[in-house]
């Protein structure tokens, strides 16, 4: 394993920083248990190093031409291309997925969203509303300090697709990882600062969730945006209330995937393939409830099963592999429960569910069939490769039943009749709906969820909004009239 010790836990204002005061945070490869790095969780001091370099930097970037900072953020986007195979191996090596996902989603992901955002500094204008006479103009500024929060699932993909609309609207952005990826959004920080952008104006504090709710309650801190499970949100959510802070929340979900009986089955099994067990099963939009209509859920589990049983599980640096470990043991074990659960339950385990004899926390692709809606795996997010087939007589019914839950992050369904498409999409209630496809997630296009899996936008230029505020400026050319 190569030396991926970064030269500090943190990175503020330009450089590294360490104290080794702080609490230790275990680097743990999750395909052999080894541990690859030790840093420690922020202290007060570090914590407040920040802050005051975000500041600071705010202050200078907002005060650059916008096409000046589409340029810095641009620049970021090149290097992230250039060094892909690079922090690729690290993505790797901090998640666990396979090299084969990490080359194509992560920092390619990232570059794509500074590149986007890059592109958009320049056009982010106000407007003009004639009153004819009078008249106003708007100006979109900046909220200030924003703090971004990351799970661990998309540690690189996460940390740009929240700076780089924060940074374009010029703002300054702290960013938290998760406690257990800290290495990836370091790089990034490296990165920026190669890239031109001041020292201080994206800085990296690595902490448990402690160190995360500091940072939302101090005042300098004028927005947070976070990544992570609803139980996690419900409380940054409430931090961030009392000092009326701007949040965007992008949380967890349970989200349903629906085959018509006119579906493509090949097409709608790899779907259902690429939305339960890509990344080992830890993406949020993970289209975890499969429902299938009667008719042809005995040939759509048949080669469902067929299929899952080629998938090549093994070390993540392989790449062949398509399947690598969980992301810690806690997480494996959490979803082994869920798999006994789902068998106490009467669920049937048609494929996967246990785990293969070698080091490292990996668990087999799994499928349940007959899961009726009130069963555990059916209700909570997993977060883990294992897929629920439900089946279905009618469309009524089917929306119905896949809108019953508390969260709405995604959808999709695969159907031949297009007119039966966007009439079910118009009654799901998801923040993004696939036709014939899933999990796919352009920056073009805005990502975030309803009901319990978030607030807010990120991505597209709805993004914007969430990282900008409207100043209405009224002008009077004519006298002012008064009562008295
Ligand atoms: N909607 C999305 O875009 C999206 C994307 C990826 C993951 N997720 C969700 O993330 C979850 C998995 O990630 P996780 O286990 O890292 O989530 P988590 O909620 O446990 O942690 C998320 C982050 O919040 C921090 N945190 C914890 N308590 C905090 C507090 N009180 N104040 C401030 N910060 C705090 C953690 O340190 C971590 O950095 C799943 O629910 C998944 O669906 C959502």
């Amino acid at each position: 394993m190569k030396n991926v010790q970064p030269q500090g836990s943190h990175f503020i204002d330009g450089a590294y920083v360490e104290d080794t005061a702080g609490r230790e945070i275990p680097c743990v490869y999750a395909a052999t248990g080894e541990v690859v790095a030790t840093l420690h969780s922020a202290t007060p001091a570090v914590i407040e190093q920040a802050l005051a370099s975000a500041k600071r930097a705010q202050a200078e970037w907002a005060a650059l031409p916008p096409v000046a900072r589409g340029r810095v953020l641009r620049r970021v986007a090149e290097i992230l291309r250039e060094r892909n195979q690079e922090l690729s191996e690290l993505e790797t090596i901090d998640t666990g997925k396979p090299i084969q996902e990490t080359t194509i989603a992560d920092a390619t992901s990232g570059a794509d969203s500074l590149e986007y955002f890059g592109g958009l500094a320049a056009t982010l204008t106000g407007e003009t509303m004639p009153l004819g006479g009078d008249f106003v103009y708007t100006i979109r500024e900046p909220l200030g300090v924003c703090v971004g929060i990351g799970a661990w699932n998309y540690p690189t993909q996460i940390a740009c697709w929240k700076s780089a609309p924060a940074l374009a609207c010029g703002n300054a952005m702290i960013f938290k990882p998760s406690e257990v990826t800290p290495l990836c959004a370091l790089k990034l920080a490296e990165i920026y600062i190669e890239a031109g952008a001041p020292a201080g104006l994206f800085n990296v504090v690595n902490g448990y969730g402690d160190v995360g709710a500091a940072l939302i309650g101090d005042q300098r801190v004028d927005k947070v945006s976070l990544t992570g499970s609803v139980p996690t949100g419900e409380k940054v959510y409430a931090a961030a209330a009392t000092g009326i802070r701007h949040v965007t929340m992008e949380l967890g979900g349970k989200s349903p995937l629906i085959v018509f009986e006119d579906a493509d089955i090949e097409n709608a099994i790899s779907a259902a393939i690429n939305g339960n067990f890509y990344s080992t099963g830890q993406i949020c939009s993970n289209g975890t409830r499969v429902f299938v209509h009667e008719d042809i859920v005995d040939t759509f589990t048949a080669r469902l099963v067929e299929r899952t049983k080629t998938a090549i599980i093994g070390d993540p640096m392989d790449p062949e592999t398509q399947i690598g470990p969980m992301i810690t043991d806690t997480q494996r074990q959490k979803v082994l429960n869920y798999i006994r659960i789902g068998q106490q339950e009467g669920a049937t385990l048609a494929v996967g569910g246990g785990c293969p004899e070698r080091d490292g926390w990996f668990i087999e692709p799994t499928v349940f069939t007959g899961v009726t809606d009130d069963m555990t795996i059916a209700r909570e997010e997993i977060f883990g490769p294992v897929m629920s087939v439900l089946t279905f007589r009618d469309e009524d019914e089917v929306i119905a039943r896949a809108n019953d839950t508390e969260f709405g992050l995604a959808a999709g369904l695969f159907t031949r009749d297009f007119a039966r498409a966007h009439r079910v999409v118009a009654q799901l209630q998801a923040g993004t709906c696939w036709i014939n496809q899933y999990n796919l997630t352009p920056v073009e296009t805005p990502f975030g969820g309803v009901k319990k899996s978030g607030v807010g936008r990120e991505n597209s230029k709805a993004a914007i909004e969430h990282f900008s505020q409207v100043k209405s400026v009224y002008v009077a050319l004519g006298d002012v009239e008064a009562a008295f």
